[in-house]
């Protein structure tokens, strides 16, 4: 098989916050995958960044137990490990004081691509970039990845932006929302727009509507009280349920290129019409026998913190208008599913008679677990019994089709780091989306607050609200199962 791998030019990449949750879970792991696939020049380096006190050695420890806690286990790790480890050192650098820029600044060498990831608390992003500028760290090539939350409102991202700008181009800002970085949601644009077969039917006149949904069955522990400033609106649905509307409902990008395909999301955004609140259900999960309730995984034991939402929306263009999408997230859920459904419209006229049955196409994008894709086709059921017709799939699953191609995929951090190594924007997030997101999210959660709305109750384990099954239902439609 020829390899895939391209490899990226020479960098120093430091990770401010590199002794944090982040940087353990995803992103040194990730790098160490990519040394493992061959996509790490030799003189790549990475400096981890951070106050707490330690030395290079002291971080390669923190750095192998993170790659062998939660870096796959595979067998190329223990032989590979050491090699990595090589590339990797370590600076204590206080983001809001002034100790250790001058010995950081000393270890960047001149003619490699220089890229700064800030995996700290966003209150520290303006701090880091006025100083990276102020100390000569960064020059007009460096690059900055920005975590999420990017802003908790559209006045805070604007702010956040504005401060980003004051120090760093457009052109240097890497706006992470790791969804963009899935195989399966990149392959959203491939099936959208390498086939010629589904395109013309992708609009109001064929699709009758859409379902984005993301169910986790993980709760809020251990992350409460980030979670309960947040909630399932600002956590998910800002972000990275809005671009996957996105991806599904924009006009084809001229150009797989970061500002043709991110004009195209940003005018979706800018297209949606203001949520109706009758439209909206926020839940929140109570204790079921074998999980407790939210209101035990935060501080505040009267939270109205929503961990669950459902939505219809409507986008107000020539291509969807009359075309809803009804969007779902939610946490403590029976089971884990991130799919798009596409349920196209009934045939016009059925010319066997109304006793055969009728059954619409729908098209499922399954983005995790077992990525794949569905198609609901209507056949004649067998047997002489005349015409009836019967509903079944066409389904394929990514890893059957691809075989070993499927295999030692990056993961969505990986490629997002590599993303930003090669200089390539088209899947981060443009300044002006993250704003034009929180424009349409703001009077939803200001709604909320003004009247005092609590969240409907469902059961941990469950499938959600049953307010949820309504919003459906009163417009004669259904949600997809989601497995348990
Ligand atoms: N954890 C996750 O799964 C996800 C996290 N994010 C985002 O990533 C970012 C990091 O999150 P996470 O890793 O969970 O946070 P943690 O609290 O686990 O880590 C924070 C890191 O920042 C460092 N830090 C804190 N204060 C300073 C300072 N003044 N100067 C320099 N370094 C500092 C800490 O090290 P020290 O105390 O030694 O300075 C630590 O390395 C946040 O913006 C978060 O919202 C986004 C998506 C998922
Ligand atoms: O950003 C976030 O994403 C995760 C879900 O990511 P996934 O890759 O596991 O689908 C979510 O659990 C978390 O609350 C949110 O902050």
């Amino acid at each position: 098989m020829v390899s895939r791998v391209i490899p990226v030019d020479p960098f120093d990449l430091v990770i401010f916050g590199a002794t944090g949750d982040l940087a353990r879970r995803k992103i040194l792991p990730g790098l160490f995958r990519r040394y493992c696939a061959g996509q790490m020049p030799e003189e790549a380096r990475i400096i981890g960044a951070a106050r707490s006190e330690m030395d290079d050695d002291g971080f390669r420890d923190l750095v192998r137990e993170a790659v062998r806690k939660f870096g796959g286990g595979r067998d190329c790790y223990d032989e590979a490990l050491e090699g990595f480890l090589a590339h990797v050192g370590y600076e204590h650098v206080d983001a809001m004081g002034e100790g250790g820029w001058e010995t950081l600044k000393a270890r960047l060498r001149d003619g490699m691509v220089r890229a700064f990831y800030f995996s700290v608390a966003p209150s520290l992003f303006g701090a880091l970039a006025e100083r990276l500028r102020g100390f000569g760290l960064a020059d007009d090539d460096s690059r900055v990845v920005v975590e999420k939350p990017f802003g908790k409102d559209l006045a805070s991202a604007r702010a956040l932006n504005s401060t980003l700008a004051e120090h760093f181009d457009e052109t240097q800002i890497y706006r992470i929302d790791h969804y963009l970085g899935k195989e399966t949601v990149q392959n959203l644009m491939a099936v959208r727009f390498g086939n010629m077969l589904f395109e013309p039917l992708w609009n109001a006149q064929f699709v009758d509507h859409i379902q984005i949904t993301v169910a986790e069955t993980v709760d809020v522990s251990g992350r409460g009280a980030y979670y309960d400033t947040s909630g399932a609106m600002r956590d998910m649905v800002q972000n990275h349920l809005m671009q996957l509307l996105c991806l599904i409902a924009m006009e084809p990008p001229a150009r797989f290129e970061p500002d043709s395909v991110r004009d195209e999301k940003l005018k979706v955004i800018r297209a949606l019409d203001p949520v109706d609140y009758h439209h909206i259900v926020r839940g929140q999960y109570i204790a079921d026998e074998k999980q407790p309730g939210y209101r035990s995984h935060v501080e505040d034991p009267r939270s109205t913190t929503e961990s669950f939402v459902a939505m219809k929306i409507s986008i107000s263009n020539w291509r969807w208008a009359g075309t809803p999408f009804y969007l779902r997230t939610g946490k403590a859920l029976k089971s884990q599913a991130s799919e798009i459904a596409v349920v196209f419209k009934d045939a016009p006229h059925s010319i066997f008679g109304p006793e055969a049955g009728r059954h619409a196409n729908v098209l499922v994008i399954r983005l995790q677990p077992n990525e794949g894709m569905t198609l609901g086709v209507t056949i004649k059921e067998p047997g002489p019994g005349g015409m009836r017709l019967k509903d079944v799939a066409l389904d394929m699953s990514f890893a059957d089709a691809l075989g070993p191609d499927a295999e030692d995929i990056p993961d969505a951090y990986e490629r997002l780091i590599m993303d930003v190594i090669r200089g390539n924007q088209t899947l981060f997030m443009r300044g002006d989306e993250v704003e034009a997101a929180w424009t349409w999210t703001d009077p939803i959660i200001e709604g909320w607050q003004r009247r005092g709305e609590v969240p409907k109750e469902y059961d941990a384990g469950s499938s959600g609200p049953d307010d949820a099954l309504m919003l459906m239902h009163r417009d004669g439609r259904k949600w997809r199962d989601i497995k348990a």
